[in-house]
């Protein structure tokens, strides 16, 4: 008999992940998978119960959280020998993970998905000594996201970062960077740097949308040093999709990429704060294996 975990987190989102459980425990019971069920009480019980699911060779775990649950729950299979599939239930409030995978958003219909077969091989970022799924980002609106309340973020989604980014894009200064990357050096003064291994990123559905699921690469966007005026238009092509064809921007893909800085400057990962510089960022290609509709 196969094996399924189920790791619940109760408090992500609009606090609904339980009313789940019974029925995906049909649904894995139907395709003949014994079930264990996992809640999370606290911040790194996702990890924990992930890396036993992986020790105890189960065949598939199943994320039921936001992008906190699931990043938690995939940095606990990433450096284990065996590695289970991976379903997910996105039920927090930005899901960029799910998106990127078009696995649907409402739970309901996320649920159809284990009755899939089809299985996709996912690229995981390693940043220092953790790893990402979605994007890490280097300056101003890396650090803005802390200012976002719980409030905003119910009330605005990802959206809310958004706000505050711009807020402090507008507000602060650029730092001076250096890029190391596969094809070379990039330095200079930059308000922001972003790498993304997806292209639904913050909430953004065209923020980097060259960037596959399995393509081996980090997509890199360096948004030079401008003034007010240029910077609403690079905030529009953000918008449109285009932010490669920007003049202030720079864009490379790398497998591999080193970020320092003459300044403490801090980072974000995912969505949660990350190291401070320096910082070096690799692909892990077609690490994880994930149910898709
Ligand atoms: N029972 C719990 N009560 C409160 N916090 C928990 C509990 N279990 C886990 N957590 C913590 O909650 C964090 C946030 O969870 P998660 O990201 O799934 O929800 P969210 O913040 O609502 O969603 P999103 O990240 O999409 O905004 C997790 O990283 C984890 O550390």
């Amino acid at each position: 008999m196969k094996r399924a975990m189920l790791i619940v987190n109760p408090s992500s989102g609009k606090e609904e992940a339980l009313d789940y459980v019974e029925k995906i425990e049909k649904i894995l019971a139907e395709k003949s998978y014994q079930v264990k069920v996992a809640q999370t009480e606290k911040e790194l019980d996702a990890t924990k119960y992930c890396q036993s699911a992986c020790k105890d060779e189960f065949d598939l775990v199943v994320s039921m959280g936001g992008d906190g649950t699931l990043n938690e729950t995939i940095n606990g299979m990433v450096d284990q020998e065996h590695r289970p599939l991976l379903a997910i239930i996105p039920l927090g409030t930005v899901n960029d993970f799910a998106r990127a995978l078009n696995i649907p958003l409402e739970p309901e219909e996320a649920v159809e998905t284990l009755y899939s077969d089809q299985i996709k091989d996912v690229d995981i970022g390693r940043f220092n000594d953790r790893y990402f799924v979605n994007i890490f980002a280097v300056g101003a609106v890396a650090e803005a996201t802390y200012e976002v309340t719980p409030d905003q973020k119910t009330k605005f989604g990802s959206f809310a970062y958004v706000m505050e980014g711009f807020k402090t894009l507008t507000a602060h200064r650029s730092y001076p960077l250096r890029i190391e990357h596969d094809n070379g050096v990039w330095e200079g003064d930059s308000f922001l740097f972003l790498a993304a291994l997806t292209n639904s990123t913050a909430g953004f559905e065209k923020l980097s949308p060259e960037a596959e699921v399995n393509d081996g690469v980090l997509h890199g966007y360096i948004i030079k040093q401008v003034n007010l005026v240029r910077m609403a238009t690079i905030i529009t092509s953000i918008l449109r999709g285009n932010l490669r064809d920007e003049a202030d921007v720079e864009y490379f893909t790398s497998s591999k990429i080193k970020v320092t800085s003459k300044e403490e400057l801090m980072t974000n990962v995912d969505g949660e704060e990350g190291d401070s510089l320096p910082v070096t960022a690799e692909v892990l290609p077609s690490h994880i294996q994930v149910l898709v509709p």
